[in-house]
């Protein structure tokens, strides 16, 4: 065969080219028949070598250290693969036949594998020292709190247990009850003056934040107590009749002090009605309000009378609310939830989420009916939703040798890898733990939580789940496939996508729908769920919110009935 003929036959066997390309690098299996590569395609077989090479050369740092990549018959350097290549098609005649390029499609394509095999090893190496990296933070953080008076034990239980967390081999069930066998105790990290701004003259000081118990049960369930050992094996029976999580109940054990209020801001029925609900609070509940400086400005510059509300000035202040704020108002829709979320980075209080936006699907509590609903509240038990968060790392590609990474960032709702402004395909591989999943060629990637399910993935094809549910949302965006269901994930993976090198342009990540950032080939982004969820209050319980969020937010189902006349069986 001529290259002429060659060149004109690479058209129409480009989509095969393709395919064995992607199987050999993808999944590293037979890939079956081999279409005849055309010299043109031999020519992006050597550049695809080429884009590998620097990847091997990158990761030599983070192997073994020999600069040698082994497959299962020989050690091929990259360097003098990619050489050898080059002077294999310089000795190869126009006229080859074939069985040359056959031959040739072969050789490329083990050493293409083979390079494959030491990206996938750069990769796992850099995840698992972004958990090394959070394991060392842990640890800072540990020496730290154990300076803070408390449940000594309790922490160091915490953060035993939050570690093992990160090596992924419990599940988020297990972590809970560190005080007692059946219930959380919030008072690890308490201490009796916490460190922050100096209280104005007549503020109340906060001593001690509430204390509060979960417990497990459900309607009919008497002791109401959660059992740990929800699969148990008793003469050689296997059971799971004891669920690992009912229905969660908060129920305070010394009364709540401190209230935290976060307001969507350019509404002025917003603002009316923080400014009502915050002085009924402290007339009448003898409460402490924190509310974002913002709010603090507006509702001092009206009415100086406000002077007892507390706010604060700094990044580092934020970081210690948790430890003085009993309970969160927002007041607005969903995205106040998730702004309230994503101020803290760690330990949330429980959110009592009034509803003053349009949809509200996690903003159960009427507002009008305030007073009723945070008399509730303050009073409990209530019960909560433990809303999971994703924990999701960039890894960049050009930072691979510095100790220090980007900061964790934590989701509510999901994480969100898409083409941004670039007009190509997303080309992204997905790993689950150290499971290739698959490429993603499309618009992109939705990585959501099962609160999320009802936001982007939902409008994206993904399923509706509900948010107790322990799992992890994998909802492609418009992929060019036909067959690329969404896949939900057990919650105790970790998920790596990765931008590859070869692709043809960037991509980008957003959080709860913000923070846009950039991904460059080379870079990844790490999620795994958090060890600090949202607990949000409901009005009834889970399930009966979730339900009625669904039938009157997005009018699941909704269709007329059929009527009774008409041919009947
Ligand atoms: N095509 C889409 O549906 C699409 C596109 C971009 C972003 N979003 C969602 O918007 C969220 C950010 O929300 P925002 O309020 O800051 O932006 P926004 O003001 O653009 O509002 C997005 C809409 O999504 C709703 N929403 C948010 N979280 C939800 C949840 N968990 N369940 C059901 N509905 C939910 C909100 O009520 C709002 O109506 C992102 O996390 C993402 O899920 C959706
Ligand atoms: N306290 C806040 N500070 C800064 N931005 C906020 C705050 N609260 C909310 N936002 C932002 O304001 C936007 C609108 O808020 P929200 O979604 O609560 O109102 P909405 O759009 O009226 O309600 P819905 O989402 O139900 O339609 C969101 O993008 C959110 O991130």
């Amino acid at each position: 065969m001529s290259l002429d003929e060659l060149t004109d036959k690479e058209q129409s066997s480009s989509e095969e080219i393709q395919v064995a390309q992607s199987d050999s690098k993808f999944r590293g299996l037979n890939p079956g028949p081999i279409p005849i590569p055309a010299a043109p395609s031999i020519r992006s077989l050597v550049d695809s070598v080429s884009d590998e090479r620097l990847d091997v050369m990158a990761s030599h740092q983070s192997e073994n250290g020999s600069g040698s990549i082994s497959t299962a018959s020989s050690t091929v350097s990259s360097i003098e693969s990619e050489k050898a290549a080059y002077e294999y098609l310089a000795q190869t005649p126009i006229k080859s036949t074939d069985a040359h390029l056959v031959e040739f499609s072969e050789a490329m394509r083990t050493v293409a594998k083979a390079l494959r095999r030491v990206a996938e090893g750069k990769a796992a190496a850099q995840a698992e020292a972004a958990e090394w990296k959070r394991k060392y933070e842990l640890e800072m953080a540990h020496k730290q709190q154990s300076k803070i008076k408390g449940c000594g034990s309790c922490v160091s239980n915490d953060l035993d247990k939050l570690a093992s967390q990160l090596t992924l081999e419990t599940s988020a069930s297990d972590q809970l009850g560190c005080c007692g066998k059946h219930g959380i105790c919030s008072h690890e990290v308490l201490q009796d003056v916490v460190p922050g701004p100096i209280p104005r003259p007549n503020h109340k000081m906060v001593g001690r934040k509430a204390s509060f118990k979960l417990s497990w049960g459900c309607n009919g369930d008497k002791n109401g107590q959660h059992k740990h050992d929800f699969v148990s094996f008793e003469k050689g029976d296997i059971t799971t009749a004891e669920r690992s999580n009912k229905q969660i109940l908060l129920k305070w054990e010394s009364p709540p002090q401190t209230v935290l209020f976060i307001t969507k801001p350019n509404s002025n029925n917003v603002h009316v009605l923080c400014a009502e609900m915050v002085r009924w609070l402290k007339e009448h509940k003898n409460i402490n309000v924190f509310v974002e400086p913002r709010v603090s400005k507006e509702l001092l510059t009206e009415d100086s009378s406000y002077n007892f509300i507390q706010t604060w000035d700094n990044d580092e202040e934020i970081k210690l609310l948790h430890t003085k704020v009993d309970l969160i108002v927002t007041l607005g829709g969903d995205g106040t939830v998730l702004w309230a979320a994503s101020l803290f980075k760690g330990p949330v209080p429980p959110v009592v989420a009034f509803s003053l936006g349009s949809l509200g699907f996690m903003t159960p509590f009427p507002s009008e009916q305030y007073r009723e609903c945070l008399d509730n509240v303050l009073n409990g038990p209530f019960s909560i939703t433990l809303r999971n968060r994703l924990q999701c790392h960039v890894i960049r590609d050009a930072a691979k040798d510095e100790l220090v990474t980007e900061d964790p960032i934590l989701v509510l709702n999901e994480v969100t890898i898409d083409r941004g402004i670039s007009s190509y395909l997303t080309y992204l591989e997905c790993y689950c733990d150290s499971s290739f999943v698959t490429c993603v060629q499309g618009d992109g990637l939705i990585i959501s939580t099962t609160s999320g399910s009802t936001a982007y993935s939902l409008a994206a094809g993904g399923s509706m789940v509900h948010p107790q549910v322990p799992g992890i949302l994998f909802t492609p965006i418009c992929p060019h496939s036909l067959s690329f269901r969404p896949l939900i994930l057990p919650e105790y993976v970790t998920l790596r996508v990765q931008v590859p090198y070869n692709s043809r342009g960037h991509a980008w990540a957003s959080f709860d729908g913000k923070d846009r950032r950039q991904l460059s080939p080379g870079d990844a982004l790490i999620c795994s769920i958090s060890p600090w969820p949202v607990p949000t209050a409901c009005v009834m319980d889970s399930t009966t919110d979730f339900l009625r969020s669904i039938q009157e937010g997005l009018h699941w189902n909704l269709r007329k009935s059929q009527s009774f006349d008409g041919p009947r069986d």
